[in-house]
C-alpha cells in the first residue's frame, strides 16, 4: 500500500490517500491501532510521530484522521496538518487554498511551495500560572491539550523525565497534555515539547508552537507574529490577533519519499 513520508521542521508524518478506503483493506483483522504502531515504529516499521489519512468531505475539500504513534487518536496535529496540506495539494486532492475536516474542527491552510501556512482552531481552556507538579506552570488548548513551563535554561532540562511527570499529572487528567519547555530570547522563543501519544521528546510540535507562542506573548507583551525555534535550529512562526480568533502557524515542509508499505509487516510481533 502507497504511502508518503513528510516532515514540517523535524515533525515526521506517514500520510496516505485512504479516499478509496485501501489502509482499511491494508488493516484486515488487525486493529487499526496496532498497525499505527507498528508503521510508526522506528525501526521494524517506517518510523514516524504520526499517521495521516486523508478521507472524502462532504463538507470540506476532504477530511483526515490523525493518529499519534502510539496508535492514539489526537484532535489535532500543526505540523501534521502542514504535511498534509502539501500532500493533498499536490497529490490534486485539493486546491492550494484549502478547508478539511479534523476531530477539532475545520482547519484551513494554503500551500506556497514547501511552505505551509495553517489557520488552527481558536485555543480555549486558557489557564496562566497554576500549580502542576511542584511548578508554576500555564494551560491552553489549541486543538489539542498543551502545558507550558516557561524556564531560563532551555538545554538544561531533562524533557523525558519532568515532561513525562507532567504529561501524567493527575492536574491533566484522564486527558493528559503535551508539555512544552520554553526560553524566551530576545528576537524568538526557543521551545522543546514532550508529545503526548508519542510519549517523548519530538523535534517539534505545531499546536505546542503555537500554545508557547500565545503564553509567552501573554506574560512578555511579545509582538505576534512570535518566532519559534524548535529541536533542529528550524523555525516556525505563529500569527495571532488579541482575541486569539485568528491563529495561524507557518513553516516548512519537506517531503522525504514515498514508499510502498507490505503486509508481512503486520504478521510480525
Ligand atoms: N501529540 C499531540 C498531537 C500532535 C501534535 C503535534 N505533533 C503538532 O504538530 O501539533 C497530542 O496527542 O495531543
Amino acid at each position: 500500500m502507497e504511502f508518503s513520508k513528510i516532515q514540517g521542521t523535524g515533525n515526521d508524518f506517514i500520510i496516505i490517500d485512504n479516499r478509496d478506503g485501501k489502509f482499511d483493506k491494508f488493516c484486515g483483522d488487525f486493529p487499526v491501532d496496532s498497525v499505527v504502531r507498528k508503521v510508526c515504529e522506528r525501526r521494524r516499521g517506517v518510523g514516524a510521530d504520526g499517521l495521516i489519512l486523508i478521507e472524502s468531505s462532504e463538507v470540506a475539500d476532504f477530511k483526515w484522521r490523525f493518529f499519534n504513534s502510539d496508535g492514539s487518536v489526537a484532535e489535532m496535529c500543526g505540523n501534521g496538518a502542514r504535511c498534509a496540506s502539501r500532500f493533498a495539494y499536490e497529490r490534486g486532492i485539493a486546491p492550494e487554498r484549502m478547508r478539511f475536516e479534523t476531530l477539532a474542527g475545520i482547519v484551513e491552510s494554503e500551500v506556497r511551495g514547501p511552505s505551509v501556512k495553517v489557520r488552527l482552531t481558536p485555543p480555549t481552556d486558557l489557564k496562566l500560572n497554576i500549580n502542576a507538579e511542584g511548578l508554576n506552570v500555564h494551560y491552553i488548548n489549541t486543538g489539542v491539550p498543551h502545558v507550558v513551563v516557561l524556564v531560563e535554561r532551555l538545554d538544561q532540562i531533562d524533557v523525558e523525565k519532568l515532561g513525562r511527570k507532567l504529561r501524567f499529572s493527575e492536574v491533566f487528567s484522564p486527558k493528559g497534555a503535551n508539555v512544552n519547555f520554553v526560553e524566551v530570547m530576545l528576537d524568538r522563543i526557543r521551545v522543546r515539547t514532550y508529545e503526548r501519544g508519542v510519549e517523548g521528546e519530538t523535534l517539534a510540535c505545531g499546536t505546542g508552537s503555537v500554545a508557547s507562542a500565545i503564553v509567552s506573548s501573554l506574560i512578555f507583551k511579545l509582538k505576534p507574529p512570535v518566532e519559534v525555534e524548535v529541536g533542529m535550529g528550524e523555525r516556525l512562526r505563529v500569527y495571532f490577533d488579541g482575541e486569539l480568533r485568528e491563529v495561524f502557524l507557518e513553516g516548512p515542509t519537506v517531503w522525504v519519499y514515498d514508499g510502498k508499505l507490505r503486509e508481512e509487516l503486520l504478521g510480525g510481533a
